[in-house]
């Protein structure tokens, strides 16, 4: 008997459950195009990310909300590095060049990374909460409008981030007091270090999404120029529009004043 075969245990394949998930990148294109393969399994890996990120985000605002801030940092910390490594992976996606993405682009459409749901459930559960996205959706099924809805009608890390700083005796009434509160935190960091630090790390967070949509679109110039995009938006001025997007402004604002 060999290492790691008494019959019918748990083996890597089985509880990985590889045949199944290496049978999931389905070609478009016929004959098959060599690049395909990539094109589907980057997205694929970052799908699986998005719903590793929406896991830790979705405890990290339940640990604001029970009080746990210490927690709730850490798991936002764990975000921060899976948000660099998404960044970082359209290297791997910029090995491809606009001739061979050509070969198989014209299956796509009307697909487009425009419908991923795990984004907008990350960008709603962040605190950017926009139901016209659930409208705009073509092609939703109803499992994810159901998702979508859900993440509209919850409360966002902003939440209870909110919830933390009232608790700790701040009043977050108006958006005035909330300025104030932000001020005293950033002025005393000996007295509001766990504050402080839940602040920087929603920060962090808001900075990694804005440099994934950076890179994002500079990719998407290498590889389609100003085409307009499979999802019907104009293409990388579409997305341009959206580099501005911030989560927490006023934590930004807060700069100007430090
Ligand atoms: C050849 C590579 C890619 C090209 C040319 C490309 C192009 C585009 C374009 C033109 C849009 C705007 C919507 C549309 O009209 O389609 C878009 C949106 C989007 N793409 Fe990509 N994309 C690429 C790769 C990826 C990858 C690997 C991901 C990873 C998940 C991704 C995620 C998204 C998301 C989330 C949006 C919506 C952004 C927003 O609405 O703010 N894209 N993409
Ligand atoms: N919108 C892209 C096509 C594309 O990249 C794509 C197509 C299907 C599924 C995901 C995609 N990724 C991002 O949009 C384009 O216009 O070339």
């Amino acid at each position: 008997m060999h290492f790691g075969e008494e019959g019918g245990r748990l083996t890597y394949g089985s509880y990985l459950r590889l045949g199944e998930l290496l049978d999931q990148q389905r070609l478009e294109s016929d004959p098959p195009a060599h690049d395909e393969l990539l094109f589907i399994t980057i997205h694929q890996v970052y799908e699986l990310w998005f719903q590793q990120v929406l896991h830790e985000m979705t405890a990290s605002r339940d640990a604001m909300l029970s009080g746990e801030v210490w927690l709730a940092q850490h798991l936002l910390r764990r975000v921060h590095t899976i948000e660099r490594t998404l960044t970082q992976q359209v290297d791997i996606l910029e090995t491809m060049t606009p001739q061979d993405f050509g070969e198989f682009r014209h299956r796509l459409s009307p697909a487009s990374g425009f419908q991923s749901v795990q984004f907008r459930e990350i960008e709603f559960l962040s605190g950017a909460k926009d139901p016209s996205f659930v409208k705009r959706f073509r092609g939703l099924t109803e499992a994810e409008k159901a998702r979508l809805e859900r993440r509209l009608s919850e409360p966002t890390l902003w939440d209870a981030f909110l919830a933390v700083v009232e608790k700790a005796g701040f009043s977050t009434a108006s958006e005035d007091d909330l300025r104030k509160a932000l001020q005293t935190v950033a002025g005393d960091r000996g007295q509001h270090a766990a504050i402080w630090e839940l602040a920087e790390a929603l920060l962090q967070h808001d900075e990694l999404a804005a440099s994934w949509r950076a890179r994002h679109v500079v990719m998407v110039e290498r590889m389609i120029g100003t085409k307009p995009g499979t999802g019907g938006s104009s293409g990388a001025g579409y997305l341009r529009s959206r580099l501005d997007l911030r989560y927490y402004p006023l934590l930004w604002d807060l700069r100007t004043t430090l």
